[in-house]
């Protein structure tokens, strides 16, 4: 499990820390580890041209100090001091007697032009606002040159608890946080100004409350939600997941929801709707029936909403079941919010960007600048859990409060018609199976981002591509929950 803690959380842990330990010792640990990833992205530390870009806390302190690890070990470097009467007095000797240099910011676009590593210092949880004025040309030279970018602890300019970029911020290679992941780092836009991210351990773990801002899950803990059928299964106690897809207009969004169904460990799918006959004629395993959900026979869990056109009757049928609900796409517009409210089984609604937008009142570029803020709000206002599709979908607990669960696997491939119908029967299908909502989406989307990349491998895919994935993503996580050798 990768966890993310916000940054009062974080101070409050540091200050714990800071207190049974020898003064310093936290920045030692830190500039330790960002020294390693540095020399380890540089390959030949002797002889290389690095630049630190420094400002006024401890985040350029944590920068001088590793920039005098790597000039003792022979590298050239030069500190631009983005507000030189403020940088970290201590850091700054250091740095001196290692024989670094100390430039203004005037002269940080030509060092950087030629630098192999732009360190950036500027700062990290401390930062307020986005990047000031004077750093704005020294981001904009950092991205031009070939220099690579490490950012100490976050890229400087994001929001670290949020992931919001507003204006400027420095894009990094490789970012090297300290202590635990923040959660602008695992969330879009932010996510992808940091690039790869290392933790170094300086020890705070034991500092940490139990419960996360955010957390990713990762193979094992996928596999261990799973639903696995016993020798004494039969169909119905595997689960059946029912379908109120598609319409005579759009009769493959009900296609590819049962196709996702079939995939999600559900016993039997069970499909409701006016796009029955396109479904049997594709999957002939679908139990189909035309007479609405109330009459369809039982199910353990309701789908409603691809491709459903302006069917309001249906999604009030099934928000009326008692049994847990997956709401999406033109369900989210025709779904009642008392109804939603009023609800007692679980219920799970997965927006995309735009059709969160449209629940919220606010426009796409809000939700999509400020993700983590929107699936809160979301979840609060319904009383439902809602997973939030994107490059780094969220999934809030019903109510909005508490640990959100943010999806590693995503891929831009998955930006593709019809892939999230997919997702909906696959993650319905975990629900019927007897996850709760949060791990049915969690566990949906994981699986739903692995398909793609394993359909995509670099190319474009349609949506049935990403659906026929899925058995092999189901396996990847079984196995690489074994044990080294998968892709965990
Ligand atoms: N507290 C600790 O125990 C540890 C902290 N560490 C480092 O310390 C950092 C936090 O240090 P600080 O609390 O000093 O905060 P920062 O260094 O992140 O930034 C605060 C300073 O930057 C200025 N500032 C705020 N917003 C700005 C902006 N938008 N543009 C330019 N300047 C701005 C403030 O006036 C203040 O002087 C962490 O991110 C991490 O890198 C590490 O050394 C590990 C241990
Ligand atoms: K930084």
């Amino acid at each position: 499990m990768r966890t993310a803690y916000g940054v009062e959380t974080v101070r409050a842990a540091e200050r714990a820390l800071m207190a049974r330990l020898p003064e310093g010792t936290l920045m030692q640990r830190a500039a330790a580890g960002l020294a390693t990833a540095c020399a380890q992205l540089l390959g030949r530390v002797y002889g290389s041209r690095v630049v630190l870009l420094v400002g006024s806390g401890d985040n350029g302190g944590d920068a001088l100090h590793a920039g005098a690890r790597l000039a003792r070990r022979g590298a050239g470097v030069t500190a631009v001091l983005l507000s030189p009467g403020r940088a970290h007095p201590g850091g700054l000797a250091a740095l001196r007697r290692a024989g670094g240099t100390v430039a203004d910011p005037g002269a940080g676009e030509r060092l950087i032009e030629r630098a192999d590593l732009v360190v950036d210092g500027i700062v990290g949880i401390g930062g307020k606002g986005g990047l000031r004025a004077e750093a704005v040309p020294l981001a904009r030279a950092a991205a031009r040159s070939r220099a690579a970018v490490v950012a100490v602890d976050l890229p400087s300019g994001v929001d670290a608890d949020t992931g919001e970029v507003r204006g400027a911020a420095l894009r990094a290679d490789l970012t090297v946080t300290f202590g635990t992941h923040k959660p602008g780092l695992l969330i879009d836009p932010a996510r992808e100004y940091a690039g790869p991210v290392r933790l170094v351990d300086i020890g705070l773990g034991a500092e940490l409350p139990a419960d996360p801002e955010l957390e990713a899950l990762q193979h094992a803990e996928v596999a261990a939600l799973l639903p696995e059928p016993a020798a004494e299964s039969d169909k119905y106690r595997r689960g059946v997941v029912g379908i109120a897809a598609g319409s005579a207009r759009y009769p493959g969004a009900a296609v590819l929801a049962v196709a996702g169904a079939l995939r999600g460990g559900a016993g039997a799918v069970r499909y409701v709707g006016p796009a029955g006959d396109a479904v049997i004629a594709r999957f002939p395993e679908t139990l189909v029936s035309d007479r609405g959900p109330k009459r369809a026979g039982r199910v353990q869990a309701w789908v409603v909403g691809p491709g459903a056109g302006d069917d309001a009757g249906t999604v009030a049928e099934v928000l009326a079941a008692e049994v847990p609900v997956l709401v999406d796409a033109d369900g989210l517009r025709l779904a009642d919010a008392g109804a939603v409210r009023a609800r007692t089984a679980p219920t799970l609604m997965t927006p995309h960007a735009g059709e969160a937008a449209a629940l919220l009142g606010v426009s796409r570029e809000e939700v999509e600048g400020a993700r983590l803020a929107a699936v809160r709000e979301l979840a609060g206002r319904y009383g439902a859990a809602v997973l939030l599709k994107g490059s780094s979908t969220l999934v809030a607990p019903a109510g909005g409060a508490g640990t959100v669960r943010v999806n590693p696997t995503g891929t831009p491939w998955l930006a593709t018609a019809g892939s999230g119908d997919v997702l909906s029967g696959l993650a319905g299908s975990l629900l019927a199976a007897g996850l709760s909502a949060v791990d049915a989406g969690s566990a949906g989307a994981y699986l739903h981002g692995l398909a793609g990349r394993f359909a995509a491998q670099g190319a474009p895919v349609g949506a049935r591509d990403v659906a026929e994935a899925v058995p092999r993503a189901w396996r990847d996580v079984r196995a690489g929950a074994l044990g080294p050798g998968g892709t965990g």
